[in-house]
């Protein structure tokens, strides 16, 4: 463990987690500002990802099960408009294209739409649906989509959710990404999470594209983060 990691709480699955509240009247430099100094001032915390388990034949080949797991730091903020998510973890390399056996990174997360009883596998049927913000380094673009299960992954006809990231080359610590997504609270359409609940089933995803990880060959935490929204 290193330091940077002892002095982040570690979130365990269904661990509840305390939505920051940033104060009226502050703004980020522009809207999902990934280096905004706010985010040194808001508490962060990091949950294991774990290889997602093969759901179909091509990827129990591909899956490595011995990998370690990989740290992903997040930081859970909103405004009285809008809710963000800044997310942060160590990649080697910068992969925004697919070429010959490489794959663009990628960061998503998911919310159930329900409650916890919700499968955190992208959801469990039309009646069981989760909305996924999947953000891509190629187009470094957020797509909305709604899942009931691996396979039936939607592109939802409004897009409410916007992103930014930045690849930091730090010297003499490793390389990572910081991805911030953010979204308006109040969000019209089917499939589209609401934050207007006491607790929000939260669920997160990362594709190294330098080890070839792609759809469902990814690392994810095994279950749901419940996020307590009464912030005020
Ligand atoms: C054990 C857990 C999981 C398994 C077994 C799994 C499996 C799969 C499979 C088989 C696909 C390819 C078919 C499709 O596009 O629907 C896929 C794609 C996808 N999954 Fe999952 N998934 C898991 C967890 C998650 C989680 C937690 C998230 C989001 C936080 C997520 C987000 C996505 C997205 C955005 C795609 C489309 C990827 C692309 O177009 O490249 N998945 N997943």
């Amino acid at each position: 463990q290193t330091l940077a990691e002892a002095n982040v709480k570690l979130l365990e699955p269904y661990d509840t987690v305390k939505v920051s509240k940033i104060p009226d009247g502050i703004y980020l430099r522009s809207i999902n500002d990934p280096d905004d100094i706010i985010w040194e001032r808001l508490p962060e915390y990091r949950v294991e990802m774990n290889p997602a388990f093969a759901a179909h034949e091509s990827v129990e080949l591909r899956i490595n099960y011995d990998a370690e797991t990989t740290q992903l730091y997040m930081t859970l903020a909103r405004t009285s408009e809008r809710f963000y998510v800044r997310l942060r973890w160590v990649d080697d390399t910068r992969d925004t294209a697919t070429t010959f056996g490489r794959f663009r990174d990628g960061a998503a997360v998911q919310f159930s739409l329900g409650d916890d009883e919700t499968s955190p596998v992208m959801g469990d049927g039309p009646e069981n649906a989760v909305n996924i913000w999947y953000w891509r380094a190629d187009d470094n673009s957020v797509q909305n989509l709604a899942a009931g299960g691996p396979g039936s992954t939607t592109l939802l006809d409004e897009q409410p959710v916007t992103g930014e990231a930045m690849y930091f080359e730090n010297d003499g610590d490793p390389n990572e990404w910081v991805v911030v997504m953010s979204r308006a609270l109040v969000s019209e359409g089917a499939h589209t999470a609401s934050f207007d609940r006491d607790i929000v089933p939260m669920g997160f995803a990362i594709w190294q594209g330098a080890e070839q990880q792609r759809d469902g060959l990814k690392t994810v935490l095994d279950g749901w983060v419940l996020l307590d929204m009464s912030a005020d």
